[in-house]
């Protein structure tokens, strides 16, 4: 398993180790213990997965306190970029954010801890997402940003992106209160 760690604080990605051999290919997906060693303390009480035609973007959104949510995410079809912004006040790097691609074929897992904007773009059809969070679905603590806030400043490196209507009137981040 190999950590790299991001230019912002509490960001991981993890790339376990493959065995393959004839019959195909085994890798551990979840250890407590070998995640707690990469910073990853969290207990995680609610796995999602979407799946995603090609040039849909999801984002960027969080859930405000107590329903706060680390995430750990991953794709195990096809590939997507993710993205992370720090919303975390008084942060060095508040507003900024870091991308990973996911690619199911690597196995690679992006860790987020809470006090962060996130959201991705499918990259290939039918991009399965799957992730694990550290607090339940609760609709009304829902929060989020525009995905093409010019003050983000993102590259998603698409610019038609197939965006929920509900993504699409999310706050700039100039005016915004962070929750966190
Ligand atoms: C996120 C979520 C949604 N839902 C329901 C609500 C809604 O009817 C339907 C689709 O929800 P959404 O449109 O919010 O799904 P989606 O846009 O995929 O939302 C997700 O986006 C990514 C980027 C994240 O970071 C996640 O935390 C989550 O916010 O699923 C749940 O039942 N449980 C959940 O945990």
């Amino acid at each position: 398993m190999q950590v790299t760690k991001y230019p912002i604080e509490g960001i991981v990605e993890i790339t376990p180790r493959i065995f393959a051999d004839e019959r195909g290919a085994f890798l551990e997906t979840f250890s407590a213990k070998v995640f707690a060693e990469a910073g990853i303390t969290e207990t995680f009480v609610q796995d999602n997965l979407s799946v995603s035609k090609k040039g849909v973007l999801r984002g960027l959104h969080f859930q405000k306190p107590p329903f706060a949510q680390a995430k750990l995410v991953s794709v195990t079809a096809g590939k997507a970029l993710d993205v992370a912004v720090d919303l975390r006040k008084g942060s060095p790097t508040y507003g900024q954010h870091v991308t990973c691609l996911l690619d199911a074929e690597k196995r690679n897992l992006f860790f987020i801890p809470v006090g962060f904007a996130h959201g991705f773009v499918a990259l290939e059809e039918g991009t399965v997402f799957q992730y694990k969070c550290s607090n339940y679905y609760d609709k009304a603590s829902e929060g989020g940003l525009l995905w093409n806030d010019p003050a983000l400043n993102i590259n998603w490196g698409i610019e038609t992106p197939l965006v929920s209507e509900k993504d699409e009137i999310l706050p700039v981040l100039e005016g915004f209160e962070s929750p966190f």
